[in-house]
C-alpha cells in the first residue's frame, strides 16, 4: 500500500509545486492522475519514486518511508518502476538488452524467456536485435514500457506511457498492458492527458490542479459527477448550463455540467434553442458547435450532419 501524508514540495522557494497531498493507493489498483499540463503530475510521480526530497509530510510504501536523495545514495525504490516521459533508454544497445536491463543474469534462460514475453507484449519481436537509437519515438516508448514491466514491480509509475504511440497500436497495447497488470496484481499510477487512458481502465482517478487534488474517487463517479468544469473538461468538451435553461419556470439556478452526448435534438421536448455554427465529423457521428442566446457556445452530439446556420431545439438526454 502507498500512503501519502500531507506532502508538499517546491523546486524554488517561492513557488510550491505540490501542495498538501493526502492519498492512499491500495495494492493492485490502477489509479489515473489527470490534470492540465504543468499541474504537477510528473513531479508527484517522481516524489513517490523518491527522486526528490519532500518539504513536508511523508510517503510510506508498504509501511516503509520513501526517502529522497538527501538520505539515499541511489534514489528510487527497488519494488517500484518509474517510466519517465523521456524514456531514459540506452540508445547504443539493443532493444532486447534494454528490456533486460533490470533482469538478473544469473538465470540466462529465464532472462531470455522473459525478454521474449515482453517483446511479444509490446509487439517488437522483429526489433529485438536493433539498437534503440534507430527506433522511432513510439517504438522507443514501447521498449521503455517493456523494460518497466520486466522485473514485475509491485508499483508501476507511468508518465504519459502511450503519448508517442499511434492510435491503432495504442488501443491494443493499452488493453494488453492494463490487463497484464491486473492479472499480476501490480499497482499502477498513470499520469496522463488522455481520457482514453483513464475511462475503462483506471479504478480510481485523481485530478490535480496547481499541485492540489481537487477531485478524486471512483473513475466513473469523477466522470459523471465532476466537481467543476475544469475536471469535466479533462474528459472532453463540456457545457456549463443551468437547470433553469431547461425549465424556465424554476427558481433553481443549479449548474449542470453536460457532455455533448448528454444533449439531444428533440422537436417535442427541446427547450434550448440553438443555432449550429460548426459540424465536426467524429467517425461514429458528429460534434456540433452551436450558439445559444447569441452568445454562449454549446456542444452536442448528433448521428447526422447538420449544416451551419440551422436552428434546432435541444433537450437533456437522460430525461427522454
Ligand atoms: N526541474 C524543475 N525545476 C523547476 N521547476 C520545475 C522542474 N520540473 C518541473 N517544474 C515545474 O513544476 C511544475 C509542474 O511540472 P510537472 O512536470 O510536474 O507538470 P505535469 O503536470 O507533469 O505537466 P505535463 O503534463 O506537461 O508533463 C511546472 O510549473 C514546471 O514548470
Amino acid at each position: 500500500m502507498l500512503l501519502l501524508k500531507n506532502i508538499s514540495f517546491s523546486y524554488t522557494p517561492n513557488d510550491i509545486t505540490i501542495k498538501d497531498i493526502d492519498w492512499i493507493v491500495e495494492k493492485g489498483k490502477n489509479v489515473a492522475l489527470l490534470g492540465e499540463s504543468g499541474c504537477g503530475k510528473s513531479t508527484l510521480l517522481k516524489l513517490i519514486y523518491g527522486l526528490y526530497d519532500l518539504d513536508n509530510g511523508e510517503i510510506l510504501w508498504n509501511n516503509k518511508q520513501v526517502l529522497g536523495p538527501a538520505h539515499n545514495l541511489v534514489p528510487g525504490v527497488d519494488s517500484m518502476r518509474y517510466l519517465a516521459q523521456d524514456f531514459d533508454l540506452m540508445p547504443y544497445t539493443t532493444v532486447a538488452e534494454n528490456i533486460g536491463k533490470y533482469l538478473s543474469n544469473f538465470y540466462p534462460k529465464q532472462k531470455e524467456q522473459r525478454i521474449n514475453e515482453l517483446l511479444h507484449l509490446v509487439d517488437l519481436e522483429s526489433f529485438a536485435d536493433m539498437k534503440v537509437k534507430y527506433l522511432s519515438g513510439g517504438q522507443q516508448q514501447r521498449v521503455a514500457l517493456a523494460r518497466a514491466l520486466a522485473s514485475e514491480p509491485e508499483l508501476l509509475l507511468l508518465d504519459e506511457p502511450f503519448s508517442h504511440i499511434d492510435y491503432s497500436r495504442k488501443s491494443t497495447l493499452r488493453r494488453k498492458v492494463f490487463s497484464y497488470l491486473k492479472q499480476k496484481g501490480i499497482s499502477c499510477i498513470i499520469a496522463t492527458h488522455d481520457s482514453m487512458d483513464v475511462l475503462g481502465f483506471a479504478d480510481e482517478t485523481i485530478v490535480l490542479k496547481d499541485g492540489r487534488i481537487i477531485d478524486a474517487g471512483d473513475t466513473q463517479e469523477v466522470y459523471e459527477f465532476p466537481s467543476d468544469v475544469y475536471v469535466a473538461s479533462l474528459f472532453g468538451e463540456v457545457n456549463e448550463l443551468y437547470i433553469s435553461d431547461f425549465t424556465p419556470d424554476t427558481k433553481n439556478d443549479e449548474i449542470l455540467l453536460l457532455y455533448p452526448h448528454q444533449l439531444m435534438i428533440s422537436k417535442q421536448k427541446g427547450v434550448l434553442e440553438v443555432e449550429v455554427e460548426e459540424c465536426y465529423f467524429k467517425g461514429d457521428g458528429y460534434l456540433l458547435q452551436a450558439k445559444y442566446k447569441n452568445s454562449r457556445t454549446i456542444y452536442f452530439a448528433h448521428p447526422l450532419e447538420i449544416k451551419p446556420g440551422a436552428n434546432v431545439k435541444l433537450a437533456l438526454k437522460k430525461y427522454q
